[in-house]
This record gives structure tokens, C-alpha cells and sequence, in this order.
């Protein structure tokens, strides 16, 4: 496991210079395992891997998963370190954060917005607004449900902050339910997970979530 602090500072690194070999996130997975995989998988739908478009498709396609599901080699713990006395205890709330994640039933990618607020421990100390969408990163990066996605990232902001509430509202589009399957084009999946004070007091929740559709 490396810090989520490196190897995601690594991916945006690598996504500035658009270099893609050698990277510790492409050394931490099997390369050579997927490519053989996926040179199946093309000789298996009837293509031929040894045309000239698609020689190098299964090495692409092992850089790219190595990428997609970068967040599973790194430890959720190191995300929300960096927290600042602000003596502020009420709601901390950060809308339209962009999830972009792989549907672990179809290995198809979801994608929409979260939207994440906690109320702080009575320490009054507050984490760094960047730091709510790493950990959005660390989780989707990684074969998900929207579901467990959505109390991942509201239990560890209990957890590590020391939070008096979190809550966490996911709205994403399933690919496998648009480009296949049932093929229903534009419909959002919303996800909430209440902790704490969200949780035991309906009033509070209800202006978080007032805020949350505020437009
Ligand atoms: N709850 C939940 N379901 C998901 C998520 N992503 C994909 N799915 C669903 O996972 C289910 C898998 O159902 P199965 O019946 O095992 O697979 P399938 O035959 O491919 O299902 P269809 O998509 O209905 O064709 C489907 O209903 C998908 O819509 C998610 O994040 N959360
Ligand atoms: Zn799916």
C-alpha cells in the first residue's frame, strides 16, 4: 500500500506529461496477466488480435485498468490527514464533486457527481475541502457498487475525523444499464448514506439536503 497522497498526485503527474508506462501504479498490478486476458477476450468475440488496430490494445487495455483500479493499493487512511483547527462545528458541505467509477458486476463505468458533508468533531477541526474528492477517488477507483461506494466515504469521515455527522449523496449514470441490458438512456441511480447527526436528527438532515438541491 502506498499513501493515497502519492499515488494520486502521481496519476494527475502522469496525466499532465500523458506518459504511461512505469508508473508504481502499473508496477503494482499484474500487466502481463491482463494482456493475455484481454487477447482472449478479442480472440473469443471472433476479432483478430494480431491485426494491425489491435496489437497493442491488451497492453493499453492493462495500463488503463491499472489506472482505473488504482484506488484498490491505496490505504483509504492516509487521505484525510490533513486537518486544521477552524472552530467551526456546523455543517461543512461540498456539492458536485465528479465520481467516475467501474460498475463491479459488468466492469462497466458509472459516472456522476457526489455530493459530501460532515459536521465536524466537537474539537471543531475541519480537513481540507480537496481532500473530501481524493477520498471519492481513492474508493471509485476501484470495482464498486454505487451503494458501497456512497457509506465507504461517509463511515470513514466518522471514523477518521472524528465527525458528529456525515452525509454522502451519490447520482450516477450506469453504463450497463444504458448501453446494454435493460439500455434505459439517462437514468440516475441516487445513493444517500446519513451517519451520526444526520442520522438522529431529521432537521438537520433536511437542510443538508435542502442544500444539497440548492441550484
Ligand atoms: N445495486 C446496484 N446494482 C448495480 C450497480 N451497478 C450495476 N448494478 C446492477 O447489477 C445487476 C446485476 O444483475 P444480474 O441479473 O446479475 O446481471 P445481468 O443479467 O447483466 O442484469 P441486467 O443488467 O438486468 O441485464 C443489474 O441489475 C445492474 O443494473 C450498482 O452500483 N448498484
Ligand atoms: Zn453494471
Amino acid at each position: 500500500m502506498i499513501s493515497a497522497q502519492d499515488e494520486l498526485d502521481y496519476l494527475a503527474a502522469r496525466l499532465v506529461d500523458g506518459k504511461l508506462t512505469g508508473t508504481p501504479v502499473e508496477q503494482a498490478v499484474d500487466l502481463g496477466r491482463i494482456e493475455k486476458a484481454i487477447r482472449e477476450i478479442l480472440i473469443a468475440i471472433g476479432e483478430d488480435p494480431d491485426r494491425d488496430g489491435l496489437q497493442r490494445t491488451p497492453a493499453r487495455v492493462a495500463r488503463a485498468y491499472a489506472e482505473l483500479f488504482a484506488g484498490l493499493r491505496v490505504d483509504p487512511s492516509t487521505v484525510l490527514t490533513t486537518t486544521f483547527e477552524a472552530d467551526h462545528e456546523e455543517l461543512v458541505l461540498v456539492r458536485d464533486i465528479e465520481v467516475q467509477s467501474m460498475c463491479e458486476h459488468h466492469l462497466l463505468p458509472f459516472k456522476g457527481v457526489a455530493h459530501i458533508g460532515y459536521i465536524p468533531g466537537t474539537d471543531g477541526r475541519i480537513t481540507g475541502l480537496s481532500k473530501l474528492a481524493r477520498l471519492v477517488e481513492v474508493y471509485a477507483r476501484r470495482p464498486q457498487v454505487q451503494e458501497r461506494l456512497t457509506s465507504q466515504i461517509a463511515d470513514l469521515l466518522m471514523k477518521q475525523l472524528g465527525a458528529r455527522g456525515a452525509i454522502v449523496v451519490l447520482e450516477c449514470e450506469h453504463l450497463c444499464m444504458e448501453m446494454r441490458g435493460i439500455r434505459k438512456v439517462g437514468a440516475r441511480t441516487v445513493t444517500s448514506a446519513v451517519r451520526g447527526g444526520f442520522q438522529t436528527d431529521g432537521k438537520v438532515r433536511a437542510e443538508a439536503m435542502a442544500l444539497i438541491n440548492a441550484r
